[in-house]
C-alpha cells in the first residue's frame, strides 16, 4: 500500500483511541461512531476481539475513501489457566476489505474490587476508574492504566502498540499479501 495516500478510518470517536492511531501511523484517522456489536463492557477475550473486528469492518464500510478500517476495543478477561486473575486487554483489528489482522495489546491485572463491582452492579470499568480517580471521561485519556500506574502507562500508548502490530502486515515487505 502507498503510505503517501493511505487513509485509515477508526470506528470510534474516543480521544485516547484517535491519539493511539495518530501516534502509530503519523496520520489523523477519519473517526466514525459505529456499533461494536458486543456488550458495552466486554468480559472475555472473545467478546473484546469480536467488538474490535465489528468496529473495523463497520468503519471501512462507511468510509470508502479509506483503505484500512481500524477497530479498537478494550475489555476484561479472566485467566483461568495460570493466575486466576482478571486482566484488562486492549485489542486492535485492522481490515482492508480482504485481510484481517489483530494486534493484541498489553494484558494488565485488574484489582479484584473493581471486577466485583462491575459484576455486581453491571457497571463499566470506566465508571469505577473515574470514581476512584475522581475524574470524568478518563477512558478518553490515560484510562485505567494511568490511574493504576500513577501515569507510567496510558491508554493511548497501549493501544498504539496494538495498532502498530495490526497494520504492520500491510506495510512491511516481509509479509507477502
Ligand atoms: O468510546 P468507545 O470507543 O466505545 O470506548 P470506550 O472506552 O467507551 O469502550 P471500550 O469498548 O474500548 O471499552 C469497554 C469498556 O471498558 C472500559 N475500559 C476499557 N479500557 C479502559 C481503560 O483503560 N480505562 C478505563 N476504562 C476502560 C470502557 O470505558 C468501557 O466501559
Amino acid at each position: 500500500m502507498n503510505n503517501e495516500t493511505l487513509r485509515y478510518v477508526l470506528g470510534t470517536k474516543n480521544e485516547a483511541k484517535r491519539l493511539a492511531v495518530q501516534k502509530a501511523t503519523g496520520i489523523d484517522p477519519i473517526c466514525l461512531s459505529v456499533p461494536s456489536g458486543v456488550p458495552a463492557q466486554p468480559m472475555s477475550e472473545q467478546e473484546t476481539i469480536t467488538g474490535a473486528i465489528n468496529r473495523a469492518k463497520a468503519a471501512l464500510a462507511l468510509a470508502p475513501e479509506a483503505q484500512i478500517g481500524l477497530g479498537l476495543e478494550g475489555g476484561l478477561m479472566y485467566d483461568e489457566a495460570f493466575t486466576g486473575q482478571w486482566y484488562l486487554i486492549s485489542v486492535c483489528a485492522a481490515w482492508d476489505g480482504k485481510q484481517l489482522f489483530l494486534g493484541k495489546g498489553l494484558a494488565f491485572p485488574m484489582p479484584k474490587q473493581a471486577i466485583e463491582r462491575i459484576v455486581a452492579e453491571k457497571t463499566e470499568l470506566s465508571v469505577i476508574m473515574d470514581e476512584w480517580g475522581q475524574t470524568s471521561g478518563s477512558n478518553h485519556r490515560g484510562g485505567a492504566y494511568a490511574l493504576l500506574t500513577n501515569d507510567r502507562l496510558n491508554r493511548s500508548d497501549v493501544f498504539c502498540e496494538a495498532v502498530i502490530a495490526a497494520i504492520t502486515p500491510y506495510q512491511s515487505r516481509f509479509y507477502t499479501n
